[in-house]
């Protein structure tokens, strides 16, 4: 197993595998760590899940959780896939974070990777293509590699992302996975300045508030923006520690999302 990540010990009190050598329990599988609860047995690597998936049937091979995923499309462009990813491909997607040495320090919140996705993240681009057919138009769900760019956010209950549209060097068709805690996602109408607040140095502008349309983000959901809602709206995450949801304040977790894109081809050096 890999070295328990910083934050296990931020989220525990103090590292399991450290101190005194009284028996103890074997430490906790990292993916407990953010707050995951097993369903069924974990697999190491949850195949017979994803393959379900694929295959269109029932989301866990190992529950017998049947509900049907969710699809919501809130704006032009804009797909939710809410439950997609079941618990154990979750923590799959998370342990591959902690085994990739992703998110190690406390100062550590954001990872980029160039390239072709790491494994075992890889097959994420599976589980995106296994929503072709929900997707309208969806030309850029054919091309091979379908991401090559990944980016990993960590946010504490009180963090966010400022408004954004995503910089022009990443092509249509962006994907988001969102793991461990849930958030609200707010979308508003762009201004043609705004850009991606922490790759360029550029702020956003804020906007009217009349005109936003915020996607309650749970863990297992996953997006895909394109089209209007890629180029024509930002995104953002208000920083909170509790969403206001169906009349209720939802308290915000540590949440991890991976957000996939591909870089245009005018935009790679080298
Ligand atoms: O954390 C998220 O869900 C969104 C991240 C994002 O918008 C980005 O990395 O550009
Ligand atoms: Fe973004």
């Amino acid at each position: 197993m890999a070295d328990p990540p910083v934050l296990f010990s931020e989220l525990f009190g103090s590292d399991p595998e450290d101190g005194d050598s009284t028996i103890r329990d074997p430490p906790l599988h990292p993916i407990f760590a953010w707050g995951l609860r097993p369903v069924g047995p974990t697999p190491a690597f949850p195949a017979a899940c994803l393959a379900q998936l694929l295959a269109g049937g029932s989301r866990c091979a190992f529950s017998d959780d049947a509900s049907d995923t969710v699809r919501l499309r809130p704006l032009p462009g804009l797909l939710v896939v809410k439950g997609m990813l079941c618990p154990c491909l979750q923590a799959a997607l998370l342990d591959a974070c902690v085994g990739l040495g992703y998110f190690a320090t406390t100062e550590n919140n954001q990872v980029m990777h160039f390239g072709p996705l790491p494994t075992p993240l890889h097959w994420v681009e599976d589980i995106y293509r296994a929503l072709l057919p929900a997707l309208a138009d969806p030309p850029w769900l054919g091309r091979t590699p379908l991401f090559d760019q990944l980016i990993g956010n960590l946010y504490r209950p009180g963090q966010g992302i400022r408004p954004h549209v995503d910089l022009a060097r990443f092509e249509d068709g962006i994907g988001i996975v969102s793991l461990g805690g849930p958030c609200q996602m707010v979308f508003a109408p762009a201004s043609p300045t705004e850009s991606l607040p922490y790759l360029d140095g550029s702020s956003s502008s804020p906007v009217p508030a009349q005109s936003t349309t915020a996607v309650y983000l749970e863990p297992g959901d996953v997006l895909t923006l394109a089209g209007e809602a890629r180029y024509q709206w930002t995104h953002a995450i208000p920083e909170a520690v509790s969403d206001r949801v169906d009349g209720e304040d939802r308290a915000r977790g540590l949440r991890i999302s991976l957000t996939l894109r591909r870089v245009h081809e005018w935009a790679r050096t080298g």
